[in-house]
């Protein structure tokens, strides 16, 4: 049976975005959604989003296939190609659109702008080792520049969990990074249950980060969404920037603001309809 589908990007981090709300199962297994995000035997992409109904009052439920077929809690760019998809889908007027939508991770609340960008409510920060979760924790309950040896090499980390897990680490120049080598030691630390997301960080002023990522499942990316809003608060528990930033990834600059006033992060970033297709 062909499936429907759009392929979106934000800031080049790509996705194949399906109509699945006729049903809370996905219209796909993660063994084909890893054949479909191939980009020499399918079409090609870091990850398959789902688009399925709401569940405890939400308006949408999200659910998301990384590349190698894992299940994330989250991803910061796929749901602001998910809130334009949607508004594709129902064809509501772009400005007014704020979509309540149920993840993994909890609700999270994105809404276009007048500029044609989406600024997505991304919840809290959680800072306890557990929740990341990471047994990295020698001197406290949270993550805070602790070192942590990977690959022969003594990194000091920061660890956030954006509903998913983010592992930060500050250094001078982030176009130096070897990161086909070094990021699947990471990922895959025994210090990390669950793996790990990793952000490479180079602080150019108190508003802003220069930033290279290596995704859990999905290896290197133009960009991650939950890896730019962990990398801003890691900045600010080590007063290396302010609670604003622009986040600058290969693929374009994200801003990110950690509000004093309610806790919650706010992204605000494009997503692009690139084509659609049956498959
Ligand atoms: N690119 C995403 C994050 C996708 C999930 C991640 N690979 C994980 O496994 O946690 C983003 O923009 O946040």
């Amino acid at each position: 049976m062909a499936i429907e589908f759009t392929k979106y990007h934000g800031l080049g981090n790509d996705f194949i975005l399906i109509d699945n709300r006729s049903s809370l199962t996905p219209v796909l297994t993660p063994e084909k959604a890893v054949q479909w995000c191939d980009r020499h035997f399918g079409i090609g992409a870091d990850g398959v989003i789902f688009a399925l109904p709401g569940q405890n009052g939400t308006d949408y439920t999200m659910r998301i296939f990384n590349s190698d077929g894992s299940e994330p809690e989250m991803c910061g760019n796929g749901i602001r190609c998910l809130a334009v998809f949607l508004t594709e889908l129902e064809g509501i007027n772009r400005t007014k659109d704020k979509y309540s939508i149920h993840t993994l991770a909890g609700v999270i609340v994105p809404q276009l702008t007048d500029d044609g960008q989406v600024k997505v409510d991304m919840g809290e920060p959680r800072l306890l080792a557990a929740e990341i979760p990471t047994t990295l924790a020698s001197s406290g309950p949270q993550v805070i520049n602790l070192p942590l040896e990977v690959a022969g090499k003594t990194w000091d980390v920061t660890c956030v969990s954006m509903g998913n897990p983010h592992c930060i680490t500050f250094v001078e120049d982030v176009a130096a990074v070897n990161l086909e080598s070094i990021g699947p030691e990471f990922e895959n630390h025994p210090v990390f249950p669950k793996k790990t997301n990793t952000e490479f960080i180079e602080v150019v002023n108190r508003n802003y980060l220069k930033m290279r990522v290596w995704e859990r499942g999905a290896g290197i990316t133009l960009a991650c969404g939950t890896g730019a809003c962990a990398s801003l608060v890691a900045g600010v528990l080590n007063d290396k920037c302010d609670r604003t930033a622009m986040i600058e990834l290969p693929g374009g600059p994200l801003e990110i603001e950690w509000s004093e006033i309610d806790n919650r992060i706010y992204m605000t970033g494009p997503a692009e309809r690139v084509f659609t297709g049956k498959y």
